[in-house]
């Protein structure tokens, strides 16, 4: 290694931990996230990173059967050990990558400390066709993405999407130093529940992507303007007060609720050759 290499070297930043290893150690806020989660005791509960089953165990003894989703060995062999080791006959434990994993296709909740380096991937997972059976999630994610998630009006279509069949609420700021090591960021406990009756029919999620993504592509205009290359002026005069919208909200003022009144009035008066895809 020559000088500067070896400068450099020096200077690294010790490894960033993707696998997430923070593990939660504060009963106030395991007792908090099973309150928030109002398990049944015949529900189905996946746990996501199960780590050593700070988590596993209490939910063990509220609902009927844990599966327990974890992707270190060695943790892995400690929760077998664990579950040997107590009364928790209805914990199985799934060494796997999260990402790769079947999800159940009977109803199921989910609760867990989720590795923040794939939040992402995990709600794409939860929340996209193969968590057709998803009925709840509470989780602990960065605070950061728990704002996002759970700020109204989202511009991002994505999570736009997500909110016509599901409702995301932040319910509460965790301190780093609840979990060991601590995070370098501070986390949060969100909620997402399924809808019972979601604001678009399910197998339009594609199609109200594309409709959103269109009528946000300039956010501050007024939805007069933003709408005007899709329904007549006619149509238009109909829609906007049937959405309780007037021409001066801008597109990015739209509720959920309105943007679901928007997309079903596209799918009934617009012709299908001028949605947007
Ligand atoms: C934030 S810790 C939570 C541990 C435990 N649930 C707790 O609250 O104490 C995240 C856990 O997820 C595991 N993990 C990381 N990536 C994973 C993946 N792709 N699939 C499954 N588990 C994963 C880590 O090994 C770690 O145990």
């Amino acid at each position: 290694m020559n000088k500067q290499a070896k400068r450099i070297h020096r200077n690294k930043r010790p490894q960033e931990n993707f696998t997430g290893q923070h593990l939660l150690h504060s009963p106030k806020t395991i007792k908090r996230m099973l309150a928030v989660a109002g398990l049944k005791p015949n529900d189905t509960v996946v746990d996501i990173g199960a780590g050593k089953g700070g988590l596993t165990f209490p939910l063990a003894a509220q609902a009927g059967k844990v599966i327990a989703v974890e992707i270190d060995a060695t943790f892995s062999q400690l929760l077998r050990n664990k579950v040997l080791a107590s009364e928790s006959s209805n914990v199985s434990i799934v060494q796997a990558d999260i990402r790769t994993f079947r999800l159940p296709t009977s109803p199921f909740s989910v609760v867990a400390n989720i590795p923040f380096s794939i939040t992402t991937p995990i709600l794409e997972k939860l929340l996209g066709a193969e968590g057709k059976a998803m009925q709840k999630a509470v989780l602990i994610v960065e605070k950061g993405a728990a704002k996002r998630f759970t700020g109204e009006a989202p511009r991002d279509t994505r999570l736009l999407m997500w909110k016509m069949f599901f409702i995301f609420k932040l319910d509460s700021v965790i301190p780093r130093t609840h979990f060991a090591p601590p995070p370098r960021v501070d986390a949060a406990l969100i909620s997402i529940t399924r809808r019972q009756e979601p604001l678009i029919p399910m197998q339009e999620a594609k199609r109200f992507r594309a409709f959103a993504a269109y009528v946000l592509s300039a956010p501050q205009l007024v939805v007069g303007e933003a709408l005007r290359g899709l329904f007549t002026a006619a149509q238009l005069k109909r829609v906007l007060p049937e959405a309780g919208l007037s021409r001066e909200n801008t597109a990015q003022e739209i509720t959920l609720e309105q943007w679901g009144t928007l997309f079903h009035a596209m799918l009934k008066h617009v012709p299908s050759y001028r949605w947007p895809r």
